[in-house]
């Protein structure tokens, strides 16, 4: 007889906390299933949350969530969790407009107590929860849960080295080791923790584990202290958690709730000092085609729960991020001193295709931003001429050592900022809102974006010439326009734009991939008697002063359209015809820019609709503007 359906049944999570070790196992089963069926409409995130399904219900059966805090690193591991906490009802809307985030949010419900979707925060924040909770003189539990991939960032160091010292209370972490990052783990705490699982501890603890289990009083009376012994009597090697001052049990298999359960039940009652726990888990645990597949279904678009295929979009253009890793690898056949470099996104950013043509010619450091650029300034100093490949919102992360490393010593550290831009279904964590301000206003930086393919291949070789000074070159998520892209292409004039259409009546100065919609703009604007300019900025820095003050001279009204943030573009433009006195003559000035807010997922057609900044957008402003 099948068991009755519990999700459907029962009130989660409140009930769930009285449920058995059986009970519990179903609750997994169920939420794997719905987790498995919800992505295959939505796309997503997949692989993370089917690996962390047990240990999402354990939590939720140990924990008083919301009043006790659970922290999930990244947060894309999240939608188990979602299921659980009363979001069962929306989990079709994932990261669709109007729907679900694919992240933690605060806004979005109470057991998110902590947003996230940049990796390695969740040490920092628990911590930060705790302290507050010692402050405030309360005594709830406050749990972060941090991958093996997210555990390489610094970020992660900097809060286990201060956990001591800011907690006196409670304070769990969960290293959930599944042995992948979105690439294969990197680095020497990933051969670290491959140690500690491999070795006999693993087996060791798995028997001592289930002993203890069958000797467990239930319910569990013992005092604090003794739990910390049961506790302790998990703890085999850890030897460098111990040294930064944790309690270390594991490494435990994270998909045996018989285990799991009552070590996390004891280790929870911990007070004096804060626990790691090492739980070992499987990326895409449970569905076959996630767990054979090399990617472990990190994120998937929509596909078949049958066959696991995956629906793919026909494109007769290449992607931005192709078209980089292929030229760069074109170039590297004439130039030994080229490297790429990626933060833990090989494939993410294409110097996958580069480290498969020159495998010792690239660097992936794990998710290190930080060390990333630095790195690459290290390299630049000796003569290398590498290429940082990194999404514009994980460069945020970087910033000071761009600004400190790299521009400061005018050393010529290329960057390729992929994602530039929205990004649709990942929302306002990963647009890449707000690199053209924040690398505009470096002295000395040139900075490029790009307004389809070719360009980028033209911006990528412009970069190449560039040896006494930082460069760096934007270019949006998904498919080229497709134009043909030279077999060799051939460098830009620095600080060069190109009109790419001739007008009389209003120029549109687009920097970046709106070329496209601009052009429609322009063809809707003709269509209305109104005689239009286009214009491709190619450079935000150094702008093309000549250009853009004829421009500014010969028509009547000057726009100004970017993909990022107000402080971008727009005001490089106008700073500078203010300066040379541009504006003292009656030109009718707009600049369109992402609107001054953090944007909510949705596609990155209705993302630009809302920023208004499509065709339609564009023509009305010009008209409006005309009067
Ligand atoms: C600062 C930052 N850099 C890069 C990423 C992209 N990213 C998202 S998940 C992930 C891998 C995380 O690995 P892990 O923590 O082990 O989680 P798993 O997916 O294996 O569960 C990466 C690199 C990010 N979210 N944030
Ligand atoms: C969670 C995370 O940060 C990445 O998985 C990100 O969602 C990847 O984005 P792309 O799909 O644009 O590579
Ligand atoms: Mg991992």
């Amino acid at each position: 007889m099948p068991n009755t359906p519990l999700l459907d049944t029962v009130n989660i999570p409140a009930d769930m906390r009285g449920f058995d070790i059986p009970q519990l196992k179903q609750l997994a089963d169920e939420v794997r299933a719905e987790t498995i069926d919800a992505v295959s409409e939505t796309g997503g995130h997949l692989g993370a949350g089917l690996g962390v399904v047990e240990l999402t219900v354990a939590l939720h059966h140990l924990l008083e969530t919301p009043k006790d805090i659970l922290i999930w690193d990244v947060g894309h591991q999240c939608y188990p969790h979602k299921i659980l906490t009363g979001r069962r009802d929306r989990i079709r809307t994932l990261r669709q407009g109007g729907g679900l985030s694919g992240f933690t949010k605060r806004s979005e419900s109470e057991y998110d107590p902590f947003g996230a979707a940049h990796a390695s925060t969740s040490i920092s924040a628990g911590l930060g929860f705790a302290a507050a909770r010692d402050q405030q003189g309360e005594n709830n539990k406050v749990v972060a849960v941090i991958g093996d991939g997210s555990i390489t960032a610094g970020m992660a160091y900097e809060a286990m080295n201060n956990a001591i010292e800011a907690t006196d209370g409670q304070f769990m972490v969960i290293l959930n080791d599944n042995d992948m990052s979105i690439a294969p783990p990197v680095g020497a705490m990933s051969a670290y923790l491959a140690k500690q699982v491999s070795g006999d501890a693993y087996q060791r603890v798995r028997n001592i584990g289930k002993k203890f289990v069958d000797h467990m009083p239930r319910p569990f009376r013992e005092t604090a202290r003794k739990a910390e012994e049961y506790a302790r009597g998990m703890v085999v090697g850890g030897t460098f958690f111990e040294e930064l001052g944790f309690y270390y049990i594991g490494p435990i298999d994270g998909h045996d709730l018989t285990h799991l359960v009552p070590i996390l039940q004891n280790a929870l009652k911990i007070t004096d000092k804060p626990v790691l726990v090492h739980v070992v888990t499987q990326k895409g645990k449970g569905y076959a085609p996630a767990e054979n597949s090399a990617d472990k279904y990190h994120g998937v678009v929509k596909f078949d729960v049958e066959s696991g295929k995956q629906a793919k979009a026909i494109s007769n253009a290449p992607s931005y991020t192709k078209v980089f890793g292929t030229e760069l690898i074109k170039h590297a056949a004439n130039d030994p001193r080229i490297v790429g470099i990626t933060a833990a996104m090989p494939s993410g950013t294409g110097i996958d295709l580069f480290g498969q043509a020159y495998p010792d010619r690239v660097y992936d450091v794990g998710i290190a931003e930080q060390h990333a650029v630095t790195f690459a300034a290290g390299m630049a100093a000796d003569g290398m001429k590498p290429f940082c490949a990194i999404y514009s919102t994980f460069l945020q992360r970087g910033y000071d050592q761009v600004v400190h490393d790299v521009a400061i010593q005018s050393l010529p550290v290329r960057f390729a900022m992929d994602r530039a831009g929205l990004v649709g279904s990942d929302g306002s964590t990963h647009a890449g809102s707000f690199d053209i301000g924040f690398m505009g206003a470096l002295p000395g930086m040139v900075l490029m974006a790009a307004a389809d393919e070719a360009e980028l291949a033209a911006m990528i070789a412009t970069s190449l010439e560039i040896d006494d000074r930082p460069s760096a070159f934007r270019y949006p998520r998904g498919d080229g326009v497709g134009v043909d892209i030279p077999e060799l292409a051939k460098p830009l004039e620095i600080g060069k734009g190109r009109i790419v259409k001739e007008g009389t009546k209003v120029a549109i100065l687009s920097l970046g991939t709106r070329l496209q919609e601009s052009l429609k703009a322009a063809d809707m604007l003709e269509q209305a008697g109104i005689s239009t300019t286009i214009a491709d900025a190619r450079f935000a820095k150094p702008l093309d002063e000549d250009m853009i003050l004829r421009l500014a001279r010969e028509h009547e009204v000057l726009i100004t359209v970017e993909e990022g943030a107000m402080g971008g573009f727009g005001a490089f433009v106008l700073q500078m015809l203010a300066e040379k006195g541009a504006l003292d003559r009656g030109l009718k000035i707009r600049t369109m820019h992402l609107p001054d807010i953090f944007q909510d997922h949705n596609s990155p057609m209705a993302m630009y609709d809302e920023a208004g900044l499509n065709a339609k957008h564009i023509a009305a402003k010009a008209i409006e503007a005309l009067g």
